[in-house]
């Protein structure tokens, strides 16, 4: 049968990229995929806005929704401080045994866990399952009509806690109004935009972080 583009991503790590160097993983997904095939990693551009704002916040308990190849999660996973823990969620289950294979590489599995299943079912049992009180990081980057309805979800399961940052890549394109709309007119945030591009091309996008105010 023949390999995905994902394999493929995959493929270029393992000889490319040096094992348990997760800077090297970064770099080598981010040549493959702006000089071979595009695929909707957060890239380096926005990556760099991602690497600021989450050292900023310090996070003990990172959640990313949406791990796709497991690139955001390595490059969060490399800045963690000691006993820092990554949850990241996927449903696809080709997308998550990638991830895992590109995590292992990289020398970061023992940072994070990859939880299989819609974002839905698995915030519903982050309290119970995974024995999470509250969330200190969230970068959420799955499909994009999604956001608003967990970051929904999140506040009513009270998973936000004063100070919880919310970090949404694609806030432009492919774009994510209604989730926009919602923290920028809500009481409960405070939002900045950090403007920059879509990965390796030269079209507009950027990060919103909505700072929850408990
Ligand atoms: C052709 C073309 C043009 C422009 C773009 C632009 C562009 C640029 C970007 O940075 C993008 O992030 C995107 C984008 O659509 N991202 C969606 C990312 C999904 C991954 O997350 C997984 N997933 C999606 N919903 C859920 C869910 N509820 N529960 C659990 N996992 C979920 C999927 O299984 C994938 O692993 C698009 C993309 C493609
Ligand atoms: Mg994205």
């Amino acid at each position: 049968s023949s390999r995905s583009k994902e394999q493929r991503i995959l493929d270029f790590v393992l000889k490319h990229a040096v094992p348990g160097d997760p800077t090297s993983v970064l770099n080598a997904i981010d040549k493959y995929c702006s000089q071979q095939e595009w695929a909707m990693n957060v890239g380096d551009e926005k990556g760099l806005i991602l690497d600021r704002v989450m050292q900023e916040a310090s996070p003990s308990l990172v959640l990313e929704l949406g791990t796709y190849c497991g690139y955001s999660a390595v490059r969060m996973a490399r800045l963690l401080k000691q006993g820092a823990q990554i949850l990241t969620v996927e449903f696809n289950r080709d997308n998550a045994d990638i991830a895992r294979q590109v995590l292992e590489f990289a020398g970061v599995k023992d940072k994070v866990q990859i939880l299989e299943g819609s974002s839905e079912e698995v915030i519903r049992q982050l309290q119970k399952k995974h024995a999470v009180d509250t969330v200190d990081f969230i970068f959420i980057d799955h499909w994009k009509d999604r956001y608003l309805p967990d970051t929904k979800l999140m506040e009513e399961l009270g998973l936000l806690r004063k100070g919880t940052v919310i970090l949404a890549d694609n806030v432009i394109f492919p774009g994510a109004p209604d989730f926009l709309q919602y923290v920028r007119s809500s009481p409960k945030y405070d939002c900045t935009y950090y403007p920059s591009h879509l990965e390796y091309l030269d079209a507009e996008d950027g990060l919103e972080k909505a700072v929850y105010k408990g």
